[in-house]
């Protein structure tokens, strides 16, 4: 195998990175973990289950077999689910080549201790160039070749610009800049902010109320990004603000669906089983919730998603809370001296 890039998850968005990396000449394989899945695309040209209809490119390689996807990887791409995330660089680590530099596109925590996945990457795979690749994008709009807009952040200024050259397409723009954090925790926390517009949306709210909450669910990301060292227009940017108001109005977001369907009076678990995909909010409200108690903030919108979640309020008694809460200025004093210095 001779591929130069390596990418790892064979859902909708690894599928939709690998092909376009693929349709730029760069020769690429995608790892899936399903053999038959991998075959299937392999013979078919298309991503049945995750991508339907879009045909994939002859270039694009395929394969279920990890060790000899990556042997002769020069840069490897993690796009499984947040709660893969660690086990797969555990599983990488033994088989990476020397040169081999790691980029993932996952959007959450580590499930259960709230690490950003950057730090997850240095621990596992020290001493490599890492970036992370963010922003907002439906990997169906970005298969289907429309226009859209990725960043790629990392500590390393040239590797950021190598794997944004590796995405940038005629129809894909991709941007870089170097704060890892900031855009890990737009990516995260929009995901939580899209449940609750969904589910205003869900119990027809109306436009107003879908609009205050994604404001105030930006300054919410502003608060704890800010908390954290993320910078202020990292949040404000492609990763952070852009990646909120697709995912709060797009109705391709799975988290958006979710809260859709919780505010029609669904049941979570029948949510998710219809979703029939990554739902990355359900974790990550946790993570969110266990960074604010860390650095003791109140994060309204998102600690009413947490509850609603995990059953603790029905949509309407979370609503009724937040309408009830005192009346108060629109900022916090001092968040823009903080972002100022961001
Ligand atoms: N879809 C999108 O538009 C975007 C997604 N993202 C992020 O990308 C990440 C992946 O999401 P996405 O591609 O959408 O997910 P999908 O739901 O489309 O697919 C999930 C994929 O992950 C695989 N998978 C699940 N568990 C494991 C595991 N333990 N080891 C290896 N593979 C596993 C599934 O394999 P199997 O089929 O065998 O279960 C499947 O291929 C998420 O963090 C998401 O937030 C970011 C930007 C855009
Ligand atoms: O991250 C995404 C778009 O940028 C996809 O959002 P969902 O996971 O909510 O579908």
């Amino acid at each position: 195998m001779t591929s130069r890039l390596a990418v790892i998850g064979a859902g909708s968005w690894g599928t939709a990175l690998a092909a376009g990396a693929a349709r730029n000449g760069v020769p690429t394989v995608l790892w899936g973990r399903d053999p038959a899945a991998m075959a299937a695309m392999a013979s078919h040209g298309e991503n049945a289950r995750y991508l339907p209809g879009i045909a994939l490119p002859a270039a694009l390689d395929y394969s279920a077999d990890l060790a000899a996807t990556v042997a002769e990887a020069r840069l490897v791409l993690i796009v499984v689910p947040s709660h893969a995330f660690a086990d797969m660089l555990v599983d990488l680590a033994p088989l990476l080549p020397s040169g081999a530099a790691v980029a993932w596109a996952t959007k959450g925590f580590e499930p259960g201790t709230g690490r950003f996945l950057h730090e997850l990457v240095a621990e596992h795979l020290p001493g490599r160039p890492a970036a992370v690749v963010t922003g907002p994008s439906f990997a169906r709009e970005v298969a289907a070749g429309l226009p859209s807009a990725v960043t790629v952040l990392s500590d390393d200024a040239e590797f950021a610009r190598q794997v944004a050259q590796v995405l940038h397409a005629p129809q894909l723009r991709a941007y870089t800049g170097s704060d890892m954090l900031g855009g890990e925790l737009g990516g995260a926390m929009k995901n939580v902010l899209a449940v609750a517009t969904g589910v205003a949306d869900g119990m027809g709210l109306g436009l107003n109320a879908r609009a205050g909450l994604i404001t105030r669910g930006m300054n919410e990301m502003l608060r704890l990004g800010t908390a954290l060292g993320a910078r202020a227009e990292t949040l404000m940017g492609l990763s952070g603000l852009g990646d909120l108001v697709l995912t709060c109005t797009g109705d391709l977001s799975r988290n958006r669906r979710l809260g859709l369907a919780l505010g029609q009076g669904v049941a979570i678990d029948d949510a998710v089983r219809q979703i029939g995909q990554v739902v990355e909010s359900v974790l990550t409200a946790d993570e969110v919730m266990r960074l604010a108690s860390k650095h003791d903030l109140d994060l309204p919108i998102s600690a009413a998603v947490y509850s609603v979640l995990h059953g603790r309020e029905t949509p309407s008694e979370a609503l009724q809370r937040l309408m009830a809460r005192e009346q108060k200025p629109e900022y916090p004093q001092g968040l823009f001296d903080r972002i100022g210095q961001g």
